[in-house]
């Protein structure tokens, strides 16, 4: 029973130290594999394109949050996705972050700066802003609760649409919501249901002016959509942490747009320690048979 890690080679020795500190053998990285029996789960980005090289593989472990980017698996091959506290708390900072900025005028202030313009506008109060989490898992919750201890009005969208603290619409109200989202947050996980989600239609939906977050996948937003509302006025300012593609080429009008802040899909990366321990913890379940935690419904696609 073994774990054949292929991630990124600068957070391995922590995983090393771990397993080995659990006794579980860790063989790092494929050309180190001498006995491919022994391969119970990989813990990979993407894992090896011939899993039929491992007739043990039991278990694929994503190091991230998102498993979109996944292939099929083998039949009897779980996927895991990893479970991490630091990736949830990582991109609620960056949302928080994002909607702060985008809340206080920064793209404005930041291409005021690029000439030299001290020029003031007015500033509002976070509780008269109205903000809309699409997808309310683990991520969406602890962002809304931030962002509510800063006095903004948040709700939530999400397919059950129950969440106790959060006024929570569901999915088939999303025109509703839309037009109660003065600041639309995506963190949704990129489904055949979700695939090109924010496009003009939706846009359209929002408040005149509204500004959006994005932290989901770069498939969700349809790009000549964005740009088509911006130049409209029907959406004033927008953040991005990922696009379609990445990386984002480097002559893509965005990067040049004013009312638009690209970061290069950073909102979160999985702490070393704490993606060893998911991995450990998948391993256990493995051996003793228990449910293997961070387990994707891959029908569902999260
Ligand atoms: O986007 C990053 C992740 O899925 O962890």
């Amino acid at each position: 029973m073994a774990l054949l890690f292929t991630s990124t080679p600068a957070r391995l020795p922590v995983w090393q130290s771990l397993f080995a500190a659990e006794g579980l053998p860790l063989i790092p990285g494929e050309e180190a594999v001498t006995d491919p029996a022994q391969v119970t789960a990989i813990a990979c980005w993407v894992p090896p394109a011939d899993l039929s090289r491992y007739p043990n593989l039991r278990a694929v472990i994503s190091v991230g949050a998102g498993v979109d980017h996944l292939p099929p698996l083998p039949d009897g091959v779980a996927l895991s996705r990893t479970l991490a506290p630091g990736i949830e708390a990582m991109v609620r900072d960056w949302v928080v972050m994002a909607t702060l900025m985008l809340h206080r005028d920064m793209p404005r202030y930041l291409d005021q700066g690029r000439a030299g313009t001290w020029q003031s506008h007015p500033v509002a109060l976070a509780g008269s802003r109205r903000v809309g989490i699409l997808g309310m898992g683990r991520i969406g919750t602890l962002t809304a609760g931030s962002l509510q201890a800063l006095g903004f009005d948040v709700a939530g969208l999400s397919r059950s649409g129950t969440d106790g603290a959060v006024p929570m619409f569901a999915a088939s109200d999303m025109k509703r919501f839309l037009a109660r989202s003065d600041v639309l947050i995506c963190l949704l996980p990129l489904t055949p249901e979700t695939r090109g989600i924010l496009n003009a239609e939706t846009l359209s939906a929002l408040p005149r002016g509204a500004c959006v977050v994005h932290a989901g996948r770069g498939a969700h937003l349809d790009t000549d959509a964005l740009r088509a509302a911006l130049d409209a006025g029907q959406i004033s300012s927008v953040m991005l942490d990922v696009t379609n593609p990445e990386p984002l080429p480097s002559d893509h009008w965005m990067w040049l747009d004013p009312r638009v802040i690209v970061t290069p899909h950073v909102a979160a990366q999985t702490d070393a320690t704490e993606g060893a321990r998911h991995a450990l913890s998948v391993m256990r379940a493995l051996r003793d048979g228990t449910p293997v935690p961070g387990l994707v419904d891959r029908a569902r696609g999260y």
